[in-house]
């Protein structure tokens, strides 16, 4: 089964560097600073791109104000549909519940990466299941990771497609979709099917679950029982107040960034020469900056892409600090407008664009902004369905099985799991939630098996770095690094594959292939961190490791971990990374 993660080639040309100065000048007048100069230009003018249409708008508003009255135009603005503050699905006709079944063997609340793995598991343990998976989306199950990536460089090329078609990192290319219209039973006929299936119901809210009588409440009040559910909700993009509580003119020009609705709205703004302020440093923002300053270097005019945040630099909280400034360093190069250490002090729209005043002094010009400051595990069924949600971590509480209640389970974000190797974590990756859909799945089908596979995470910030973890990937944990010169890498791994055991023997026999007295793990030798392997540590043990432009050795990191030991010389175990080859 291909759940596998899509990565570009990297044989990609080096792409132009754009210098990025950024210029702290006080700004005490109010007035906006250029906070990245695009040197080879030679402009530093720093004016958010495209303003001729909004100005337009703009005056046409008027008109529209003088002719209607301002009771008219404050009307408008407290009835704005234009918030975009939140992830939206396109609009569609409001589906009718009954057209459900009023009962189903499985039953998968939410439409994502976790659902759908655990309905394969089910399939494939159950050859004529029926299953229902509802999803408040109006899309067939989808990956998100290509969202803030490949799907960038595939629109740098070119159109499109419907289904969201993108070249992996091998070359080949894909749909964002799991699985083609045509592979999916119409709710309807789930009931009649003789072979089983997986109908989707799209546009649906579940608001509670009754584990007790094994029934589920759709928010119109429909009711659908069940033998055997799995709560796979995901999470919801966090904002920021000052957006939030902001007025509506600001918060139109805010957004958050998780569907393709939310990939075709940046889209546009890119491709209308659009300024774009990023808040935040980890994953998702330092992805898709590195993204959105690739993809504009195909135009000959386009906006910047400032990435603010106020740590020091990027990835703060999982890369150790030398490893994190050179990680600004390479992502300033590939053209991002990068400002650390700065919050925001006040945002103010200004005709057509919005000012940010940051604690720094600076105040930055944007067209839209784009907030990624973290999710939020969807629990809002936990109220009335009488489950337990951890207080300092989110999620739905549950067992090693992933079980909440007597068949009832939970997987991926949203769930908050007992990991008996590390203790209880909630995990917001892609491969978690393909691992733990898995395991649902395969628990629903009474198989009783706990959670003993470590997932993986990797991140790719543009052609020149990509990054695999696992286990407790943490920089306040304490951390070795053994690094190597940056060589010619080869990304020629499809990794959104589940890891697999045959990996894991793989890695085993893997033996080194060169001496590691030459490693460079000092921090004045810092334009050298191109490719090497980081252990995070607890009680001496090692917890978590990072391979830094190293791939194709998730395997042996997992086996690492798994042993759950004290090693005298982690340069010895570096060794077992080939970080050389
Ligand atoms: C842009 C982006 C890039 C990413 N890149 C990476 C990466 O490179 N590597 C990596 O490891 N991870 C990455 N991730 C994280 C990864 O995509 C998530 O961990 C994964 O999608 C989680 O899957 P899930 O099934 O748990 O949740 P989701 O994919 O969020 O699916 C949950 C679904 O449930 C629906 N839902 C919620 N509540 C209800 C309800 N009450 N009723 C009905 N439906 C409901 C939601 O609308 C959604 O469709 C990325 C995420 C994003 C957003």
């Amino acid at each position: 089964m291909e759940l596998c993660r899509p990565r570009l080639s990297c044989n990609t040309e080096v792409l132009r560097a754009v210098n990025c100065n950024v210029s702290r000048k006080a700004s005490n007048e109010s007035k906006e600073t250029s906070a990245c100069d695009k040197s080879e230009s030679g402009t530093s003018t720093g004016t958010p791109g495209g303003d001729k249409g909004d100005d337009k708008t703009k005056t046409i508003l008027l008109a529209l104000a003088g002719a209607l009255g301002v009771g008219g135009l404050l009307y408008y603005f407290m009835n704005d549909k234009s918030d975009t503050t939140t992830s939206t699905s396109p609009e569609i006709s409001k589906p009718n519940s009954s057209d459900l079944p009023k009962h189903v063997p499985y039953l998968l609340i939410g439409g994502g990466t976790a659902s759908f793995s655990a309905f394969r598991a089910i399939k494939s343990n159950d050859a004529k299941a029926k299953v229902l998976m509802i999803t408040d989306e109006n899309h067939k199950p989808y990956m998100r990771p290509p969202l803030s990536k490949e799907l960038w460089y595939t629109a740098q090329k070119g159109e499109i497609s419907n289904d969201y078609r993108f070249k992996q990192w091998t070359g080949a290319e894909r749909s964002l979709y799991f699985e083609p219209e045509e592979f999916f039973i119409e709710p309807s006929k789930l009931s009649d099917s003789e072979n089983g299936g997986i109908a989707v119901a799209q546009g649906f809210k579940v608001k509670k679950v009754d584990p007790t009588n094994r029934v589920i409440t759709l928010s119109d009040g429909y009711e659908i029982t069940y033998d055997q559910c799995l709560i796979a909700t995901g999470c919801t993009p966090k904002n920021l107040p000052i957006f939030t509580e902001a007025p509506p003119g600001v918060r139109e020009k805010v957004m958050v960034y998780r569907t393709p609705e939310d990939f075709e709205k940046l889209k546009k703004y890119l491709d209308n020469k659009k300024t774009v302020a990023i808040i935040g440093n980890g994953f998702l923002g330092s992805e898709l900056s590195c993204s959105l300053a690739n993809y504009n270097k195909s135009k000959t005019d386009s906006g910047r892409i400032y990435q603010i945040f106020q740590e020091t630099a990027n990835m703060s909280k999982i890369l150790p600090d030398y490893l994190s400034k050179w990680t600004m360093e390479k992502v300033k190069a590939q053209g991002v407008c990068v400002v650390p250490g700065a919050s925001l002090k006040s945002v103010q729209r200004d005709n057509s664009h919005l000012n940010l005043a940051l604690t720094t002094g600076e105040t930055i010009m944007a067209d839209v902004v784009v907030v990624c400051v973290g999710c939020e595990a969807n629990t809002e069924i936990a109220n009335g369905s009488g489950l337990e949600v951890d207080q300092n971590l989110g999620g739905f509480v549950v067992n090693a099985e992933l079980e909440a209640r007597r068949n009832l389970f939970v997987a991926g974000d949203a769930s908050c799991f007992y990991d008996p190797l590390l203790g209880r974590r909630r995990v917001e990756h892609h491969d978690h939630s393909v691992v733990s859909g898995r395991l649902a799945g395969e628990n629903m089908v009474g198989k009783k098996k706990p959670y003993a596979h470590q997932s993986m995470f990797w991140s790719d910030l543009g052609p020149e770095i990509g990054y695999e973890g696992i286990g407790l990937i943490d920089s306040s944990l304490p951390t070795v690094g053994v690094f190597a010169l940056a060589t010619k890498t080869e990304r020629q791994t499809d990794n959104l594959t589940e890891s697999s055991k045959d990996e894991t023997e793989q890695a085993k026999t893997t033996t080194p292939s060169q001496d590691v007295s030459d490693v460079k793990c000092k921090e004045e030798q810092a334009d050298n961190y191109g490719r090497g392997v980081v252990f995070y540590l607890r009680d001496e043990k090692i917890v978590g490791i990072l391979l830094w432009n190293i791939f194709n050795r998730i395997g042996l990191a997992r086996t690492i971990i798994k042993e759950n030991k004290k090693y005298e010389d982690l340069n010895e175990v570096a060794k077992l990374f080939e970080i050389h080859s």
